[in-house]
């Protein structure tokens, strides 16, 4: 007997290769979600290309439309969550940083990747920054998106071996394997484990 899917929207600014990883995950009867929206914030985005040929819906909201009106931006990314009848997001790539508005809204149901081991480098550049401190071992965070930037509560982590001679590329690289492992993981864990997202539509009781 099939999995009853969570339906899961994607947002995503770049390449797409975590929203592949998931909707490839997500083609697998057994998995807990469909891809019921990939949506980015950059028209231009090879990852949109990619979820089109996959058959997915796909909508592009540039944030440059909005000017310095991030709330106006995040309004029409949520009108369009709920029209596409999303219960979970995934933050994939996504590059924009979220106001209150968004995170309060999905609270408690918008996940994130991050490539580091968080609480170790939030934010931006994170290889170059782990490779400049020295540490042995790097690696990817899933977690649930909240107001502050990366620092919602930890879902899923894996762990690399930074090795000698590496420069930002290579560990970027081997982090990134990871996170096509992690990323469905920890979706899959989120879904069975968190009755609160039942796809029938309960109201989600958020602990
Ligand atoms: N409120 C939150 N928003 C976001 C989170 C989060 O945890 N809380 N996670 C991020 C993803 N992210 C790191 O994982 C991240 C994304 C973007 C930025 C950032 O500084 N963006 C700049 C623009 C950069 C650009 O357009 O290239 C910005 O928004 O001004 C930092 C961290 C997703 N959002
Ligand atoms: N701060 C968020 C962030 O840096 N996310 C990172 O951007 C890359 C997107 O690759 P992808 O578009 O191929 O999935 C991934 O490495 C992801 O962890």
């Amino acid at each position: 007997m099939s999995t009853a899917k969570t339906p899961v929207a994607i947002l995503l600014s770049g390449r797409g290769s975590n929203a592949t990883a998931l909707i490839t995950a997500a083609q697998d009867p057994d998995f807990p979600a469909r891809i019921c929206l990939v949506l980015s914030n950059n028209p231009d985005a090879p990852g949109l290309d990619m979820a089109r040929a996959a058959g997915l819906p796909t909508l592009a909201i540039d944030h440059r439309s909005f000017g310095k009106d991030r709330a106006a931006h995040e309004r029409a990314i949520h009108a369009a969550l709920e029209d596409s009848g999303a219960q979970a997001v995934c933050l994939a790539g996504y590059m924009r940083l979220l106001t209150p508005y968004l995170t309060t809204a999905w609270a408690g149901r918008m996940l994130n990747i991050h490539p580091s081991l968080l609480p170790s480098f939030p934010g931006l550049h994170t290889h170059e920054r782990a490779l400049a401190a020295g540490v042995r071992l790097h690696g990817c965070t899933v977690h649930l998106v909240t107001e502050g930037m990366d620092e919602g509560p930890i879902l899923g982590q894996a762990a690399v071996p930074v090795l000698p001679g590496d420069t930002p590329d290579l560990l970027a690289a081997r982090v990134l394997q990871q996170e096509h492992g992690l990323y469905p993981l920890a979706l899959r864990h989120f879904l069975t484990q968190n009755p609160a997202t039942a796809p029938n539509g309960a109201a989600l009781v958020v602990a």
